[in-house]
């Protein structure tokens, strides 16, 4: 039964989701990296494409920008479609000194200035938190290859303009890796849902270093060793 942001039966999405924030990352994975993906859901221009990786069933499916939108998606495949484990595989930007851009972020945990890790328990700030099976495939996958890889938590933002730049230092102290505006509202969903979720970053721009920022063209296309580790997280 279609959703109001899905249009097509349960059995058309498979039980493992590659989610980027963009549509056209979406596309490009089903068509350069699944073998038979069909396009089964395109409200909103959010392609959804289900096919096989490897030999396993995927559906790879773009989340839009930021938490309320990533909320949407998750809950309806997590609650009508099935879906046990989605992979976020997008981008951020760096604030560790000691992630670069291009590097690989995998991340364990978000911090959040959105009302998602203090809605739900009255005087309660959720712990935001990615699968730890899920996280150990990725990570394992990623080591593997000799990629530049780095575990541990980023900052969820509801801006990607932010007047509020002064708390990026402090971010930086509690060793936080990067920023970006999904991960902590797909970790909820997958929480609340009792399934599982992890996010894994490509790093496309330093907040303490603007000078080898990738372009628009790059953000879309410069995503292989996330991606990759991304199926084995979700194969895991
Ligand atoms: O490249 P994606 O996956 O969209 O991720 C990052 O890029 C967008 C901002 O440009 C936000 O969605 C942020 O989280
Ligand atoms: O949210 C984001 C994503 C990429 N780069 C940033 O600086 N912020």
């Amino acid at each position: 039964m279609a959703t109001p942001h899905i249009a097509c039966e349960p059995g058309d999405i498979a039980p493992l989701v590659i989610m980027p924030g963009d549509p056209k990352r979406a596309e490009r994975i089903a068509k350069t990296r699944m073998k038979g993906a069909r396009l089964v859901s395109d409200v909103r221009g959010i392609g959804a494409w289900t096919g096989t990786v490897d030999g396993v069933a995927m559906t790879a499916m773009a989340s839009g920008m930021g938490v309320p939108s990533v909320s949407i998606y998750a809950t309806e495949l997590y609650s009508q479609f099935g879906v046990k484990r989605i992979c976020r595989v997008g981008t951020c930007g760096g604030i560790s000194k000691q992630v670069a851009v291009r590097d690989v972020i995998v991340a364990s945990s978000a911090h959040t200035n959105s009302s998602v890790s203090t809605i739900d328990i009255p005087g309660v700030t959720l712990s935001l938190a990615a699968s730890f099976d899920m996280l150990r495939g990725a990570v394992d996958q990623a080591r593997g290859t000799g990629a530049r890889v780095h575990v541990g938590s980023v900052y969820t933002s509801d801006f990607f303009y932010s007047s509020r730049m002064d708390i990026v230092p402090a971010l930086d102290k509690l060793g936080t890796l990067g920023v970006e505006m999904e991960a902590a509202g797909l970790y909820a969903c997958a929480m609340a849902a009792g399934a599982e979720a992890l996010a894994v970053l490509t790093v496309s721009d330093h907040l303490f270093d603007g000078s080898g920022d990738l372009t628009s063209d790059e953000r879309e296309t410069l995503f292989e060793g996330a991606l990759e580790a991304a199926i084995a997280g979700l194969k895991a």
